[in-house]
């Protein structure tokens, strides 16, 4: 066992029948670090999360969460992990206190009633039914009965979906206090404004695969592509554009994107093409690749692939 890891996957594949959701992959979780899983719809990283958290059994390689096999040594890590669960637990007529009471009946070590929603600025809905909770609150609940145990590794599965800006935000100071707190945590999102702001490290999968891995500073560095927009109209788009050397030319959602290495030769083109046509170019903006722009390119190389 590795003490430095709180999470150790190796060479893991996980097969459906036929259809192999995780094709082999490995990586690490240290203590106190936030590690986010992103990847396209049907990448396996709920597949991945439902082996970490003991439900699946893989069909080969190794596994250990806090220095057990996660499936059959459940017993033995289960008092201190945390997994929210989509509000299947709730009863709609209990009181938010009355909900957090009747889990903290078997939960090890479980934190007041009052310290747990504090934790999560649930205080002022104590007394509300929870069938009268509006999305965002819901979820902070779902949180809260998560970390009631105060465990040492939290496993979330897309924590923020459904919640507006505001209560995301929310969300991620709130997880932000626990993880400085000397918590760890695993979690998959398909924001990638969510895993720049909480995650130390991004695991980046598609097709079963991680495709890339590192910090976020580390995964955009490897991207060596400029990116080059401007708003298309009748005048402006990928058919009237003149060719560009070594560039990649896309056009959605109303903009033109030239994706390039070298920009300056490309940017040149592009303004002495506008000048001698005399068009005006609309939104044209240079910057470099985000982690949005990788996603989608590991997206769009996912499709030619898959
Ligand atoms: N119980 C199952 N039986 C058969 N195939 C499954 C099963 N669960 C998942 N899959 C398939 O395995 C692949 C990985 O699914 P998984 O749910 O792990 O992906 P994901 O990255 O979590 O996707 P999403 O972002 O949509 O939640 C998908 O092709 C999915 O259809």
């Amino acid at each position: 066992m590795n003490t430095e890891s709180v999470i150790r996957v190796a060479d893991l594949r996980v097969d459906y029948g036929a259809k192999t959701a995780v094709a082999g992959i490995g990586f690490d979780v240290r203590p106190g670090e936030v590690v986010a899983l992103l990847g396209t719809n049907g990448a396996g990283k709920t597949t991945t999360m439902d082996v970490l958290e003991g439900y699946l059994r893989p069909t080969s390689g190794s596994v250990t969460v806090l220095g057990h096999d996660p499936y059959t040594e459940r017993v033995r890590i289960a008092p201190q992990i945390g997994i929210m669960l989509q509000e299947a637990g709730f009863f709609g007529e209990l009181t938010v206190a009355e909900t957090v009471r009747a889990w903290r009946r078997f939960t090890p070590n479980a934190a007041s009633v009052q310290d747990a929603l504090h934790l999560v600025d649930l205080e002022d809905r104590a007394r509300t039914r929870v069938g009268r909770l509006s999305g965002g609150e819901r979820r902070r609940l779902d949180l809260t009965l998560s970390v009631l145990g105060r465990p040492r590794l939290l496993f979330l599965d897309e924590p923020t979906t459904g919640l507006d800006p505001e209560s995301r935000r929310e969300t991620w100071r709130f997880l932000r206090r626990m993880v400085d707190d000397g918590m760890t945590l695993l979690l998959t999102t398909h924001y990638m404004e969510e895993a720049e702001f909480l995650a130390d490290r991004v695991v980046i999968m598609d097709h079963g695969r991680i495709v890339r891995h590192g910090s976020v500073d580390e995964v955009l560095a490897q991207e060596t592509s400029t990116r080059i927009c401007v708003a298309a109209d009748a005048a402006v788009n990928a058919r009237t554009l003149p060719p560009f050397p070594d560039t990649e030319v896309r056009e959605a959602d109303g903009c033109v994107t030239l994706v390039t290495a070298d920009p300056q030769p490309v940017l040149r083109l592009l303004l002495n093409w506008a000048d001698a046509n005399t068009l005006r170019l609309r939104g044209l903006e240079v910057h470099a690749a985000s982690l949005e722009d990788v996603f989608l390119d590991v997206a769009a190389t996912g499709r030619t692939r898959a």
